[in-house]
């Protein structure tokens, strides 16, 4: 699903924000992606969603090498992947339906396409019923949930979420956890960048480690 060979991201003034980084994220797989702040966890998921491209190194998106992409072909390829930030970017004057269905308005579906899908992927993230609801009177979880459904409303075959539980507290952040899961038992890959160590503790699942830019451990964490 994901190769990562050899990958380095320098920013200006020589800042060296990945350095030769190597992974395999399989079909299907759920992973985290943890380290302190600034080791370098946005970064590798914008190359993935293609907003940074590698200085150098080889990333292999489901068997395409999007290293070097041009333009016109990056809105085909993120079409693949729903993406989930820390800060949901909800339009609060818009109902969660609307919400949700907007990547599909953009792309020029029907009305009804729109609110059938949307429905779908509202009923997926336990959110039935609340389709005519203003975000602002959802409680925080209920609306990360909205900005997951929207993330999913295209079935993309793979999930990155950029510290999807830095604003919820522990019980919120883990019923989110279990959200990812049952959504990659449905077969998505997914790859969660969280610094929250105590909740990758709750799952086991494989934790990618970046320290400093460079990939110190990849396995369960003890
Ligand atoms: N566009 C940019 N230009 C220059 N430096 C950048 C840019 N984006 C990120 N950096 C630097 O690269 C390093 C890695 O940043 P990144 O955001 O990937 O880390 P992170 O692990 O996600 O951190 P956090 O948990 O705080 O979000 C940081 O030192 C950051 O200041």
């Amino acid at each position: 699903m994901i190769l990562f060979e050899d990958v380095s991201k320098v920013y200006p003034q020589d800042y060296i924000a990945l350095n030769q980084v190597d992974f395999h994220l399989k079909q299907g797989e759920m992973a985290f992606l943890t380290g302190h702040s600034g080791s370098g966890k946005s970064t590798l998921l914008r190359l993935i969603s293609l907003m940074e491209r590698p200085t150098t190194g080889r990333i292999i998106l489901d068997g395409n090498d999007i290293s070097h992409i041009k333009g016109n072909d990056i809105p085909y390829l993120r079409r693949h992947i729903g993406m989930i930030f820390q800060e949901h970017r909800l339009l609060m004057n818009r109902t969660v339906l609307d919400n949700v269905g907007l990547p599909l308005l953009i792309e020029g579906y029907s009305r009804y396409e729109i609110k059938r899908r949307s429905l779908a992927a509202l009923d997926k993230v336990g959110l039935s019923g609340k389709e005519e609801s203003f975000p602002i009177h959802l409680s925080g979880g209920e609306q990360q949930r909205v900005g997951i459904a929207r993330a999913i409303i295209n079935q993309p075959p793979l999930l990155l979420a950029d510290e999807p539980t830095g604003n919820l507290d522990p019980k919120l952040s883990l019923e989110i956890l279990d959200l990812f899961k049952s959504l990659n038992e449905y077969g998505m890959s997914v790859l969660i960048a969280t610094h929250d160590l105590g909740l990758i503790a709750k799952m086991r699942y494989r934790t990618l480690t970046l320290k400093e830019g460079e990939m110190i451990n990849d396995g369960l964490l003890r």
